[in-house]
């Protein structure tokens, strides 16, 4: 196989076995004392350098897998000896249960209803009530703030995101404060399994902190799912909703999903699409803003795209370097920035032998950052997503929505919600951020601060 680097310097030889290197204990835990986590990730990245690297964190010794060969066995060549399952995932299977946030038969036919849902017919027929949402939650961000009164762009855009994903899952059934009022128990559930995750060997009969929290929100949660899942199947939704897509779906053995597995499908899809579009979105405002020349150029092309008109789906294919900016974006601030897989059976990727039950750490971030294939890597360029550059890299060198059998199906959905709130945005306001904003590392990645977003009428 030929791989490119980034580089203008053309091919590169690529050795394809690396040794594994192994980080011993104390050594991750004075990176950690020393500068956090998100410096012991970038330290760990450096020192592997694209070779698997096994962390020994005590109990727990998970693989860490960055070069792009190694996601190609994983995610594609070998998928079915590394299903989810690790730690993460089954914590999450409390709340999100086992259709398409889980893995198995049911998440197969979660999967292949969604997939429909989430189809480009889908989101080209929903894209009027799209814009709609995105103009009238705009117009709503520029009454809250303006010179002198910054707010903060990651609740901001949590609302938008809100404000969108509503009637695309509930019809016009659900009003907004009742969406927003789900969106937050959803999250506050979220944020209540971190100890599950962390001790995913502790039974769920004994208690552990945030369960409290989290038995609270999952009432909330489906106090007000029921009730529509109920009105859909009574046939009181619009149709063109992904309740009633999920309900009137059938998976490849043709049996239709419960009431109970839509709710679960209804939550995961609010786990996996409103928190990382919310927070990619605020990490557009903070890039723009830390190049200016960069947000001249993307306000040019909304203008000479957009113009006076009312913003319409055909002008997404020609805001091109809007997109551009949004895929640079998603490379340097990767979400996502770790998708845990477990070793079924035991196997050898490389020269390296991971036994069966071992947890294998993908880091999209640090695959974003790898010399071999990203020159200057910690620069922000997003003439790295010109078609023939995207072209003459490794197909797995970006992923900041996964890879293989359970790459995001939000992907699509995400770039063009995303592409229509920056041209809503960028059309009517000058963008400015107070201070500048680090990243922090948490579940996802995240602002270290609150990113203050003033806007600015043109
Ligand atoms: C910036 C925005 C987003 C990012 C960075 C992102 C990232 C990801 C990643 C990395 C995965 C793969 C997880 C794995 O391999 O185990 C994933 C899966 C998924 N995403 Fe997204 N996502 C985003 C937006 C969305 C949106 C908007 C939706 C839906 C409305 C969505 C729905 C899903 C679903 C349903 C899955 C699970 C697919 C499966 O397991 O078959 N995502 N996402």
């Amino acid at each position: 196989m030929s791989i490119t680097t980034d580089s203008a310097s053309g091919p590169r030889a690529y050795e394809p076995v690396r040794p594994v290197v192994k980080m011993p204990m104390r050594r991750v835990a004075s990176r950690l004392r020393r500068g956090g986590p998100l410096h012991l990730l970038d330290s760990i990245g450096r020192d592997a350098d694209g070779a698997i690297t096994r962390l020994n964190l005590g109990p727990f010794r998970p693989f860490l897998v960055t070069h792009p060969d190694d996601l190609q066995h994983i995610l594609r060549d070998h998928r079915d000896n590394y299903p989810r399952g690790a730690a993460m995932w089954r914590a999450l299977g409390r709340l999100t249960g086992d259709g398409i946030g889980g893995e198995g038969e049911q998440w197969a036919a979660s999967r292949e209803i969604l997939r429909n849902a989430f189809s480009g017919r889908y989101l080209a027929a929903m894209s009027e009530q799209m814009i709609s949402s995105i103009d009238g939650a705009v117009d709503d961000l520029g009454r809250r703030c303006g010179p002198g009164r910054p707010v903060d762009a990651g609740v901001e855009m949590t609302r938008v995101v809100q404000r969108v994903i509503n009637p695309v899952f509930f019809g016009s059934l659900v009003p907004d404060e009742e969406g927003d009022r789900l969106g937050e128990a959803i999250a506050t559930a979220m944020g209540s399994l971190l100890w599950r995750m962390a001790m995913p060997f502790m039974p769920h009969a004994v208690p552990v902190p945030g369960d409290r929290r989290f038995n609270r929100a999952t009432r909330t949660v489906n106090e007000i799912l029921r009730p529509v899942v109920s009105a859909a199947r009574g046939g009181r939704l619009d149709g063109r909703d992904v309740v009633t897509l999920l309900l009137t779906g059938t998976g490849a053995d043709g049996r239709p999903l419960t009431d109970e597995q839509v709710c679960q499908d209804i939550i995961a899809l609010f786990v996996a699409g409103s928190e990382s579009s919310a927070i990619a979105l605020t990490w557009i405002w903070a890039a723009l803003a830390r190049h200016p020349e960069i947000a001249a150029a993307v306000t040019d092309e909304v203008d000479r795209v957009v113009g006076d008109e009312p913003l319409r789906r055909e002008h997404i294919r020609s805001l091109s370097y809007t997109q551009m900016v949004l895929d640079e974006v998603l490379r340097i601030y990767s979400v996502g920035w770790a998708v845990p897989r477990m070793a079924l059976r035991d196997d050898v990727i490389g020269k390296v032998e991971v036994p069966a039950g071992s947890t294998l750490a993908i880091s999209p971030y640090l695959t974003h950052r790898l010399e071999e294939f990203w020159e200057r890597p910690l620069e922000f360029d997003p003439g790295r997503f010109a078609k023939d550059r995207v072209r003459a890299r490794h197909p797995l060198a970006y992923l900041p929505f996964g890879d293989g059998v359970h790459q995001c199906l939000g992907q699509a959905f995400f770039a063009q919600e995303a592409t229509l709130i920056v041209a809503s945005v960028l059309r009517r306001y000058r963008v400015a951020v107070q201070g500048d904003v680090d990243p922090k590392l948490s579940l996802t990645l995240q602002p270290r601060e609150p990113v203050q977003l003033i806007l600015t009428p043109r």
